[in-house]
């Protein structure tokens, strides 16, 4: 079988890790690597590279057309449509759902001089840093992790924002500052690997083996909570939910204005049972607080450049 991947580090060894997985299960593959437009575009801020799921679209053409049979992403790439056709087969057991902090000087967030100048592209990152920090400077940052920490060490930051699982997926062991995700929720399934094949093929049988199924319940959740008000993994939109014991989860999501001052959040306790109803719930309580108003307006200040 032919597992597609796209071509940065992180890409290929997310690939690579699903690649030895499947190997203990006795199913042999070999790999392709494609290339996409969120690939092409680096010199752009993310969200001015057209469309949600940039990452995916061409991945999804390529599995389509019968070029792949098995397709690695970061999970929190993946737009909340899909394609009906196709199936996420496995979602791996996560890695650390966490941001972290990386600075120049070992430096933790409070310990940021202010005006110290963060790094970063995400909106989300923004707001949350900002609203801990109002006195930081934030500014943009643009790139694969590479490049993100190579512009790190050539000084043009002081310090910047990473996921937590990017870095361990590099093997990179570096020392940061992990960020507690009560202040800093990260984006929908962060931390998560999904396997995504044509509904039906005989991949999707052999890859389902690889699922983690306490990890599908809660990126699901994850998922449905901001559903209706997403605008993709940039927007400035958080939502995490871990089961706190075997029978209950913590659902936390919030959506943020983009300097961090106002926000619409739920944090709850849900049962295991019904969980779906629950999130449903909990997604229209975001929407009638506000949230679907608050994703727009921060859109639309960034592509008027107001920052
Ligand atoms: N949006 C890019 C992206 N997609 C997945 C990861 C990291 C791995 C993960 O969260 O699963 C990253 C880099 C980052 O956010 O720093």
């Amino acid at each position: 079988m032919i597992i597609g991947t796209r071509g940065s580090d992180l890409a290929l060894a997310q690939a690579t890790k699903v690649e030895s997985m499947l190997a203990e299960k006795g199913v042999k593959t070999t790999r392709k690597i494609i290339k996409t437009t969120g690939d092409t575009f680096t010199d752009r801020p993310l969200h001015e590279v057209e469309g949600v799921g940039a990452f995916v679209r061409e991945l999804d053409d390529r599995m389509l057309e019968g070029e792949v049979d098995i397709a690695v992403h970061s999970m929190k790439d993946l737009p909340t449509l899909r394609p009906e056709t196709m199936s996420t087969s496995a979602v791996l057991e996560r890695d650390s759902p966490c941001d972290v902090l990386l600075t120049t000087d070992g430096s933790t967030l409070e310990e940021l001089p202010e005006l110290a100048v963060i790094g970063t592209t995400s909106m989300r990152r923004r707001a949350q840093i900002l609203r801990y920090r109002p006195d930081l400077d934030v500014q943009d940052l643009r790139g694969n992790i590479n490049t993100r920490i190579r512009k790190l060490k050539d000084g043009l930051y002081d310090g910047i924002l990473l996921a937590e699982a990017g870095l361990q997926r590099m093997g990179w062991e570096m020392v940061v500052q992990r960020l507690n995700t009560d202040d800093f929720c990260p984006s929908a399934n962060q931390g998560t690997i999904a396997v995504v094949t044509l509904s039906g093929s005989e991949a999707e049988k052999a890859t389902s083996m690889l699922d983690h199924e306490k990890t599908r319940i809660e990126t699901g959740i994850e998922r449905i909570v901001v559903a209706d008000i997403e605008g993709g993994c940039t927007a400035p939109v958080g939502s995490f939910t871990e089961f706190v014991n075997d029978e209950e989860l913590h659902v936390l999501a919030e959506v943020l204005s983009l300097d961090g001052t106002m926000q619409v959040r739920i944090d709850e306790i849900i049962p295991l049972e019904n969980y779906e109803e629950h999130a449903r719930r909990l997604a229209r309580e975001m929407v009638a607080m506000g949230g679907k108003e608050l994703v727009q307006r921060a859109v639309c200040q960034l592509s008027n450049k107001m920052l």
